[in-house]
């Protein structure tokens, strides 16, 4: 997985039929999705419960783009390792799940995986000040965490600060939360360039219709271009 910063479209597939993973991902990948991200929340970080690293890796052999693994668990560390074996391309944990992020991120590169960082809304961006050359991705929440198809929470002057503090590094922004045509070019024009979307990707849609899913996805990456 080489870096770029172009922008890239990640369905959640937290608004995916759970009861068909694996035609819900080639879908959304033959409908256009760059990246398929995937919310693996644990009951206690979050109120509210997914997957677990047995189900992640029954979806990689669908997944012929990027898995990026967004983990709202805590602890992180003694799954680390489950989640490589699952085969996760980028595995982000939250800065607010322990006390050691900076170990965190420094055993998910050891196990062979890029290595993100996830920041809820009232986290400021200094928070990941000195973590910076640990990271591939910084996880901007523009929702708390827990559940799909919330309202998007104006997050881009933590977003402009990160840009600046990245600098030239090759270190993502993903913005994660409330993303739709309209709120796309907002955090685009912040300096964003990985945008999750789960409800304004998978509405509308479904197997039996994955065109939706395309036109859902055209309008997101459309309205993003214009920032
Ligand atoms: O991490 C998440 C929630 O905690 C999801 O990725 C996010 O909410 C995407 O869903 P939507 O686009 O519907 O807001
Ligand atoms: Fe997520």
């Amino acid at each position: 997985m080489s870096f770029d910063r172009s922008i890239k479209i990640a369905p959640s597939i937290l608004s995916a039929d759970f009861a068909n993973f694996g035609q819900e991902i080639r879908a959304i990948e033959a409908e256009g999705a760059d990246w398929v991200h995937v919310d693996v929340m644990d009951g206690h970080f979050v109120p509210n419960l997914t997957f677990g690293p047995a189900a992640v890796k029954a979806f990689r052999p669908h997944v012929k783009t990027v898995m990026d693994v967004h983990l709202m668990i805590a602890p992180v560390d003694p799954y680390i390792d489950a989640y490589a074996d699952a085969g996760a391309d980028v595995l982000t944990a939250h800065v607010e799940a322990g006390p050691h992020i900076h170990r965190t991120l420094q055993a998910i590169r050891g196990a062979g995986m890029k290595a993100g960082v996830a920041l809820n809304p009232g986290t400021p961006a200094e928070a990941v000040a000195h973590l910076l050359d640990l990271t591939d991705l910084i996880c901007v929440m523009t929702v708390n965490p827990g559940f799909g198809g919330q309202k998007f929470i104006d997050m881009t002057a933590k977003i402009r600060s990160l840009r600046e503090m990245i600098g030239d590094r090759p270190v993502h922004i993903e913005i994660d939360g409330g993303v739709d045509p309209s709120t796309a070019p907002l955090v685009v024009e912040a300096g964003a360039d990985v945008l999750v979307a789960g409800s304004a990707v998978f509405r509308g849609g479904s197997v039996d219709a994955p065109q939706v899913y395309g036109e859902n996805i055209r309008k997101i990456r459309e309205a993003a271009s214009t920032a």
